[in-house]
């Protein structure tokens, strides 16, 4: 039996860093980020959906989507937000579930759906455990204007498209603190995966 663990926090909480961790640990993860690029390639249904609903004034030369100027416009405008996630988030969820499915198939031990917005869109269900990877408020910020080059408002926009990590962090079977070093983040990841009987103790 695989176990099927939910990885989520809020934006730039370290997700993606701990999703690495899980890798190294040559645990399989699934990644809602990376899905939601492929959907919206050129040829793709919510590809064409999205120049539809946006116009091709979020298109590049090359007739890819400008993710800078479609975050721009959802970021600033929830009834926008909505549209697209309405277009968007069906294509990732059936394939996340197709890829799910064949990792529990291919008998892997455990799989990772790493799902930035797991609570906001109420998918729970689709998971076993939920890991949630927490920092405060100022750490996030800051993480989030450096690694972006945002600015205090651009970077505020989205934390606050999202539900607060410290409400997440109530709905978890188990947290990581990213607050330390990234060392430390994956001596707690071992130490729940050892919990969970998915690493070995001696690990
Ligand atoms: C708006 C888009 C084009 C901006 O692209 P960009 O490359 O700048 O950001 P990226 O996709 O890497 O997302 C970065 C982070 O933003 C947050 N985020 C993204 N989309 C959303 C959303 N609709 N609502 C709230 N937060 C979101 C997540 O924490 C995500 O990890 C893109 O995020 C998008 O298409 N979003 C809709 C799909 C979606 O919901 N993706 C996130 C979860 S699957
Ligand atoms: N423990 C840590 N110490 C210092 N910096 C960190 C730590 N963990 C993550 N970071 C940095 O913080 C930023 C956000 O981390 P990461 O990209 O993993 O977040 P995320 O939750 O995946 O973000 P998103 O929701 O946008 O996908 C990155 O620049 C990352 O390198």
């Amino acid at each position: 039996m695989s176990l099927v663990i939910g990885l989520t926090g809020s934006i730039a909480t370290g997700k993606s860093t701990v999703s690495s961790m899980f890798t190294k640990l040559d645990i399989p993860v699934i990644d809602a980020d990376k899905l939601a690029r492929e959907v919206v390639e050129p040829g793709e249904e919510a590809y064409e959906r999205i120049v539809e609903s946006f116009g091709e004034k979020i298109l590049l030369e090359d007739r890819t989507i400008d993710r800078n100027r479609l975050g721009e416009i959802v970021f600033s405008n929830e009834s926008k937000r909505k549209q697209l996630n309405e277009i968007v988030h069906p294509a990732i969820r059936k394939r996340m579930l197709e890829q799910r499915d064949a990792c529990i198939e291919a008998g892997e031990r455990c799989v990772v759906l790493d799902i930035p917005l797991l609570i906001e869109s109420k998918l729970e269900h689709l998971v076993e455990k939920i890991l949630v990877v927490y920092v405060d408020e100022k750490t996030q910020l800051e993480r989030l204007m450096a690694r972006n080059d945002f600015t205090k408002e651009e970077a505020m926009q989205r934390i606050n498209s999202q539900i607060p990590v410290e409400k997440k962090a109530e709905l978890a079977d188990a947290i990581i603190d990213n607050r330390g070093s990234i060392q430390d983040s994956f001596e707690q990841l071992k130490d729940i995966l050892k919990e969970w009987n998915i690493v070995e103790r001696g690990l």
